[in-house]
């Protein structure tokens, strides 16, 4: 439904800024009926990149299609299969539900039998049924974005794009907001890609995208990433954390990941990271503040990915830096 190919954004930069390249040669293909996450650290690209797939910004370089429509070069076709649900509030808070769904039917022709027929449609994907009167301002933050769904539904999109949608929202909000997501997915066969920094949302989903200084470093099932790191993974806080990590790669040859205070230990000697815990507490103590052993979860999958990613750049400016002196 969605093929990204070697997209890259470079914004210009002024008199004391230097350019800035936001996406760099990203490529992602999304198939139909497929639901996705982008997820990302702050700065990774991924607003840059919902830019450019609405059209809001023109990439230096790179293609995308949306069922076959060249989004760049003849954009009406492939915006026709789209709708975007925004982070930032697109509907009139003042106006009722109705008025807003009114409003925004009218813009794309939707009027009288056409667009009731319509409203009944999009309202079934949502709870907003007994509400169509009521200011979007009285609604809770999860009818609130509920609207926000609604109105993008009106036309038929086959691709919906969403930007954080859930951000804010309670955890029941978020799991109604998510179910019916995974419906549009399931019973329309609709495509879903979705921007996300909550993990607990892409176990659910069929794909994950993790971006990291605009570049992807991993598209898969949430399985498949889970498998990425072999074993259980040990996380240690400690007060101390650089020391630890020394004295953990030169006495035991074992490569430890900061993150903030903790060290992460992905990949234990022998995948038992129990016996790692272990040797841990007998031999450096001091050091350890707290420790525990889990089970890979998306997150660490994710933090691992990008801790990779940003030790692979920093070694990369260091060789940068070398040759030029
Ligand atoms: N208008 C702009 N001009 C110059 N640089 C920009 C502009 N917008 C974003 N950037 C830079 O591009 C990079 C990617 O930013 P972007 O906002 O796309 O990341 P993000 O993954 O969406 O971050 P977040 O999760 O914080 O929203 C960052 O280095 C950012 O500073």
């Amino acid at each position: 439904m969605i093929r990204i190919e070697d997209l890259t954004h470079v914004y210009p930069g002024g008199r004391r800024q230097p350019p800035r390249t936001a996406v760099s040669g990203l490529t992602l293909h999304i198939p139909d009926g497929r639901f996705a996450i982008l997820s990302g650290p702050n700065g990774s690209g991924k607003s840059t990149l919902f830019r450019i797939l609405c059209g809001l910004a023109r990439p230096s370089r790179g293609r995308v299609t949306v069922g076959g429509h060249d989004l760049l070069a003849d954009p009406a076709p492939a915006r026709a299969l789209m709708g975007v649900v925004f982070q930032s509030p697109a509907v009139d808070k003042h106006l009722g539900v109705r008025e807003n769904l009114a409003l925004h039917g009218a813009l794309h022709g939707l009027r009288g039998a056409a667009f009731r027929v319509r409203l009944d449609e999009a309202l079934a994907w949502t709870d907003l049924a007994g509400r169509l009167g009521d200011r979007v301002e009285t609604l809770s933050g999860g009818l609130a974005r509920q609207v926000e769904l609604a109105k993008c539904l009106l036309t038929r999109p086959r691709l919906l794009l969403l930007d954080e949608p859930t951000t804010g929202l309670d955890p029941a909000s978020r799991r109604a907001f998510l179910n019916a997501l995974g419906r549009l997915r399931r019973e329309l066969g609709m495509t879903v890609l979705m921007t996300s920094h909550i993990f607990s949302e892409a176990e659910e989903v069929d794909s994950v995208a993790i971006m990291a200084n605009g570049r992807l470093l991993a598209h898969d099932t949430p399985q498949a990433l889970r498998d990425r790191l072999k074993g259980d993974v040990l996380v240690i806080d400690s007060p101390d954390p650089d020391t630890l990590a020394a004295r953990l790669r030169d006495d035991l040859g074992v490569a430890a990941m900061r993150h903030g205070d903790e060290l992460r230990v992905d990949d234990p000697p022998d995948a038992d990271a129990v016996m790692l815990l272990e040797r841990v507490l007998a031999d450096y103590r001091r050091l350890v503040r707290g420790i525990t052993v889990k089970r890979p979860a998306l997150e660490d999958v994710f933090i691992h990915v990008t801790a990779e990613a940003r030790a692979q750049g920093a070694a990369a400016t260091a060789e940068r830096q070398e040759t030029a002196a």
